[in-house]
């Protein structure tokens, strides 16, 4: 059987199927509506604290790019912000369009980005990042919106690596790099209850969006359309359009740490 995806046999319209929790009440992405979201004065700043030397490697996982990180200690995590206690980075990946108009995964009144960085963080209140994903605060995922502009140094560094592992299992060793560096000026966010925006799809995300984006050359965007969903010897099918659209807000509220 083939595994879940992002084309019409095996995406986002299908996952229901093998996960009937796409249906839930606490469904991600949303859209984020600025108007509508409430601004709480109670929520803290975001505190990331980030060690480079905790960065491990750099993996094409079939379904993303994502740089994985060592989290046997507390060096690199998140705290205050919308949560309580410590959580610890594990991860961060992308998702990205076949184009430059789409590929984001959260919108903003309905304005798609070309690209959502998410920063993956597990609740050290659990033992590890397997326990903590099945809980209902078991995870905090930062995203950022990439948007087009200048051309990013920060990101280079990321895309560099990406030829060694452009097929599906390829995974190659990435040391020192500060994801700090891929945050925006502005640690604004909106802040909501959400799930896994992939399978399992687990309600178990306390979602932090920066309202402000970093940016990406369109040169830097087409370097992300050179991955691939498939692997080394099957027909290459570009990596594209890995994003699952916006889900129902059932009534959830979307809180803004800012005015
Ligand atoms: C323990 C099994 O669960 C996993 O491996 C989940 C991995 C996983 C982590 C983060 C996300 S996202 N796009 O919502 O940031 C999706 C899936
Ligand atoms: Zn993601």
């Amino acid at each position: 059987t083939m595994s879940w995806g992002y084309k019409p046999n095996n995406g986002p319209q299908k996952w229901v199927e093998n996960f009937p929790i796409a249906d839930g009440v606490r469904q991600s992405p949303i859209d984020i509506v600025p108007g509508q979201a409430s601004y709480d004065a109670g929520l803290k700043p975001l505190d990331l604290k980030y060690d480079p030397s905790t960065c491990l490697d750099i993996l094409n996982n079939g379904h993303s790019v994502q740089v994985t990180f060592a989290d046997d200690t507390d060096s690199s995590r998140l705290t205050d912000g919308p949560i309580s206690g410590l959580y610890r980075l594990k991860q961060f990946h992308f998702h990205w369009g076949a184009s430059d108009d789409k590929g984001s995964e959260h919108t903003v009144a309905g304005t798609k980005y070309p690209a959502e960085l998410h920063l993956v963080h597990w609740n050290t209140k659990y033992a590890s990042f397997s326990e903590a994903a099945s809980k209902p605060d078991g995870l905090a995922v930062v995203g950022v919106f990439l948007k087009i502009g200048g051309e990013n140094p920060n990101l280079q560094k990321l895309l560099k690596a990406f030829d060694t592992i452009k097929s599906k299992g390829k995974q190659t060793s990435f040391a020192n790099f500060d994801p700090s560096t891929l945050l925006p000026g502005c640690l604004d966010y909106w802040t909501y209850d959400g799930s896994l925006t992939t399978p399992p799809l687990y309600e178990s995300v306390t979602w932090i969006v920066c309202k402000e984006p970093i940016t990406a050359s369109s040169a830097q965007m087409a370097k992300f359309r050179t991955l691939l969903f498939s692997a080394d010897g099957a027909a290459p099918d570009c990596m594209v359009n890995n994003y699952r659209p916006p889900q129902p807000l059932k009534g959830r509220t979307v809180r803004a740490s800012f005015k």
